[in-house]
């Protein structure tokens, strides 16, 4: 294999652009992309674009997510080509590329939702498939918007300690709680294959349950996992998902404190690192038409341990939605 300059590899103009190579650049050196992939501007097309929404003014308590993205793609620089837990190599099976940050109003919430819904279209012209750094969980509706509009209403897989199917906060119907809600009103979502996973922790009603099973919401809790191992989850998941074109989100908090503590809302009580990438590990083969990856707020992480936990939550849906053929490429 011929070396690039820059030390990306590249057996030939089809092969896809892997990452830089870190036997010829040392990883901690260069600009941060995730993984050190290509830019998205550096490649024809993308099967799949990692892109960051530095947006945080949805939150209800601890703001930051809005540096999830930079922190993530920092911790990513000792990814590795090969996953050996899946038996693929992420980077040269497909082209994936990072598409750098949308840009979303700060000041504005409607205003940052509707730019989110035009910059994930529009990227949808460059890259098959969107693999998204948040943010805060607001951004999964207009996600789901640009992802209705592609697939009509989707499986959503929800990884969260919270259920997110709450109202409104202060009169305010657009925010990190409430992504799901408005979903499932605007029929985005299968209502027969939609499930959350993970969920812990104190409600605000009896009634929160109730709502939730309405909008279209089968729960796997932490205590489940906890009791019954994550086979009996999966086996639980790949029940209800089923063949439905399947979009994941995932809240870091859904990881316990001790495995992420840079996140906004943290609860007790929550799954391993190790739990959450083997139930992914187990998702190969559904119809994953787009995933994100929420909540990862640096100012209270510590040596970087929730944006690795995010970096290789990533790496496993990059590895999850990668073609199986016959060839092996990195
Ligand atoms: N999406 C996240 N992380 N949290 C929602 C928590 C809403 C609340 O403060 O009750
Ligand atoms: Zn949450
Ligand atoms: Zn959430």
């Amino acid at each position: 294999m011929q070396p690039s300059p820059n030390g990306t590899s590249s057996e030939s103009d089809a092969a896809p652009r892997g990452p830089v190579d870190a036997s010829l650049v040392p990883r901690f050196a260069g600009i941060a992309t995730f993984a050190r992939l290509p830019r998205l501007d550096e490649v024809d097309h993308a099967d799949i674009a990692v892109v960051g929404i530095p947006f945080d003014s949805g939150v209800s308590y601890r703001p930051g997510a809005r540096f999830g993205p930079a922190h993530v793609r920092e911790a990513s620089r000792l990814l590795r080509p090969y996953n050996p837990a899946q038996d693929v190599f992420p980077f040269g099976a497909q082209q994936v590329a990072d598409a750098g940050d949308l840009v979303a109003n700060p000041f504005d919430i409607s205003a940052a939702v509707a730019e989110i819904e035009t910059g994930a279209r529009e990227l949808g012209a460059r890259a098959d498939r969107l693999v998204v750094i948040g943010g805060d969980h607001t951004v999964a509706l207009p996600l789901l918007r640009a992802i209705h509009a592609q697939h009509g209403p989707v499986a959503v897989l929800h990884f969260d300690a919270h259920l997110d199917t709450w109202d409104t906060y202060f009169g305010a119907p657009t925010t990190h709680g409430t992504p799901f809600r408005r979903a499932s009103e605007e029929g985005l979502i299968d209502l027969t294959a939609s499930m959350h996973v993970g969920i812990r922790g104190p409600l605000y009603d009896k009634g929160d349950l109730e709502d939730d099973a309405r909008l279209g919401f089968a729960i796997v809790t932490s205590e489940f996992v906890e009791e019954n191992g994550v086979a009996a989850a999966v086996d639980r998941i790949r029940a209800r998902v089923g063949t439905a074109p399947l979009y994941i989100s995932i809240d870091i908090d859904v990881l316990d404190p001790a495995h992420a503590p840079g996140t906004g809302t943290p609860e007790a009580g929550g799954l391993t690192s190790r739990e959450l990438l083997r139930m992914l590990r187990a998702l190969t083969d559904l119809r994953i038409v787009g995933a994100d990856v929420v909540e990862v707020a640096p100012a209270y992480d510590h040596a970087q341990l929730t944006a690795v936990a995010a970096s290789h939550v990533v790496y496993e849906l990059l590895s999850a939605m990668a073609p199986r053929g016959a060839e092996e490429t990195r």
